[in-house]
């Protein structure tokens, strides 16, 4: 399963029946719901990451990555628009890389 898979079936979920998924329920109460609800996630993944439990920090950082993808698209970002910007700062920091080399 890539991020692009579950962002697609969370996608054609804005129009399932709430009734019968989860994440169409999450995305028909609306993107400040889901927004409060990655919230939630993350402190979660954070409380374990300081506990140092790497199972737990494990399944709360899923919870995290899913809540993370709900929140865009209830809020109509896509996926493919943040790895655009990760790509665009990598290749920045390669750029600057570049010019501290030839300093
Ligand atoms: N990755 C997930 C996923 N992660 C978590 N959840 C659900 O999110 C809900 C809330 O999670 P919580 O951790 O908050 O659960 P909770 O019961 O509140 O427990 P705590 O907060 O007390 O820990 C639960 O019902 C989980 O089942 C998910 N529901 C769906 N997916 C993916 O989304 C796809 C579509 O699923 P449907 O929502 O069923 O359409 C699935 O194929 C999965 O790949």
């Amino acid at each position: 399963m890539t991020l692009d898979d579950l962002f697609r079936t969370i996608e054609a979920r804005k129009t399932a029946n709430p009734d019968t998924s989860w994440t169409a329920q999450l995305l028909a109460a609306g993107p400040e719901k889901c927004a409060e609800k990655f919230g939630e996630e993350a402190i979660e993944a954070i409380i374990e990451a300081t506990k140092g439990d790497k199972a737990r920090l494990t399944a709360e950082a899923a919870d995290v990555l899913y809540h993370l993808l709900v929140m865009l698209a209830a809020s109509d970002v896509h996926l493919k628009d943040v790895l655009i910007e990760l790509g665009r700062r990598q290749s920045q920091s390669g750029l600057a890389e570049k010019a501290a080399r030839s300093r």
